[in-house]
């Protein structure tokens, strides 16, 4: 069996593409390759347009979308690639040291063992996680130690997981995490807000986080698994993008149900609809309790039916994981060798 790893086997998209925008209303690309939500006013009557979800519907295509999946071989060990390319490498413990996190930013610049590499004929500089997700008080030491690795470095930086200080607080962490050198930041909205029904207090809250976190991206967690609904999600979803997301992303990886497939449809639906009215890509970062690979190419599946190709990649779609690596290395071992080794093989942080 060939072990040649091409990118061409991710394949084009099967589903029509998302219409093109006119050159008109197409927002200009920015050096990155795609153009920053710059978000919208607060309309309530698009967000009307998206309350009716239902979830029978998203359970079915959720059903369908993994059971017709069927990756094998070399194209599996090309998603999985994919995957990880895709990955926001994350450590958010209580126990939590700087030496800890130095030893995952060294799993993340060098993620696979040498004979993986090499089997697999990649260079491991090519593959390697988007960033590396900590709590504040690591965005130094992982700066420091992803330097020139091209590796960018994410903070959870609002009271994560809950949320719940004085706005102006959480705001203060924001900037302390951009000063030290994060690009990505990670919030979490106060779920309260969301069953209030305080839209307005939402939008607030994130468009003062989107201008404190400047050029750095501001990712949104929504903490699905605390918000009961499908609609709550939908509606969530589209506040963020509304106030200037860059990303919105499930869970914390705290709450008791984290990242599941049919409320990642629902968001990944606002985002298209989002598309639709405004012309910008917002990214998707599912999180919390992605840790096998087989559950990896479910959600990669999702996205390329979904949103197409072009969703595939790091600047609009990230993995939050802290041991999905150290499983899809042993699936690559495998795919090389037949065997499956144990997980202290694969050594993380
Ligand atoms: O944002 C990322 C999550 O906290 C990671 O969750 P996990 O430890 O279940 O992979």
């Amino acid at each position: 069996m060939s072990s040649t790893i091409r990118e061409a086997d991710l394949g084009p998209s099967k589903i029509t593409p998302l219409p093109a925008r006119t050159a008109a209303n197409a927002p200009a690309p920015q050096a990155h390759g795609i153009a920053r939500n710059p978000g919208m006013k607060l309309d309530l009557g698009f967000m009307e347009s998206m309350r009716s979800v239902n979830r029978s519907a998203l359970e079915r295509r959720v059903a369908s979308l993994t059971k017709r999946r069927s990756i094998k071989a070399d194209n599996q060990a090309a998603w999985l690639l994919r995957a990880v390319a895709c990955m926001d490498l994350t450590t958010l413990n209580s126990n939590d040291t700087e030496e800890r996190v130095r030893r995952l930013c060294a799993k993340a610049v060098n993620p696979f063992r040498r004979d993986i590499v090499e089997g697999l004929g990649i260079t491991g500089e090519k593959i390697r996680p988007a960033a590396v997700c900590v709590y504040h008080p690591f965005v130094a030491t992982a700066v420091d130690a992803l330097r020139g690795s091209g590796i960018h470095v994410a903070a959870v930086s609002t009271a994560f997981p809950h949320g719940l200080t004085p706005l102006s607080t959480r705001l203060q962490e924001i900037e302390a995490s951009v000063k030290d050198g994060a690009d990505e930041i990670d919030v979490v909205i106060p779920r309260g807000l969301v069953f209030g029904a305080k839209w307005q207090e939402l939008y607030n809250e994130i468009v003062s986080m989107r201008a404190a976190c400047g050029e750095a991206h501001l990712k949104v967690i929504l903490g699905t698994g605390d918000l009961a609904t499908l609609r709550n999600v939908m509606l969530a979803s589209m506040v963020a993008m509304m106030a200037g997301a860059d990303f919105i992303k499930t869970s914390t990886g705290k709450e008791s149900v984290n990242a599941t497939l049919p409320v990642g449809l629902a968001m990944v639906r606002a985002i298209r609809a989002y598309f639709e009215e405004t012309g910008y890509l917002i990214g998707f970062k599912p999180a919390g309790g992605i840790s096998t690979a087989k559950a990896s190419l479910d959600w990669l599946v999702l996205m390329k039916e979904e949103l197409g190709r072009r969703w595939l990649e790091p600047d609009l779609f990230r993995f939050g994981a802290s041991s999905l690596l150290t499983d899809i290395e042993r699936q690559l071992e495998h795919h090389l060798t037949g065997h499956y080794s144990a997980n202290h093989r694969h050594a993380m942080a």
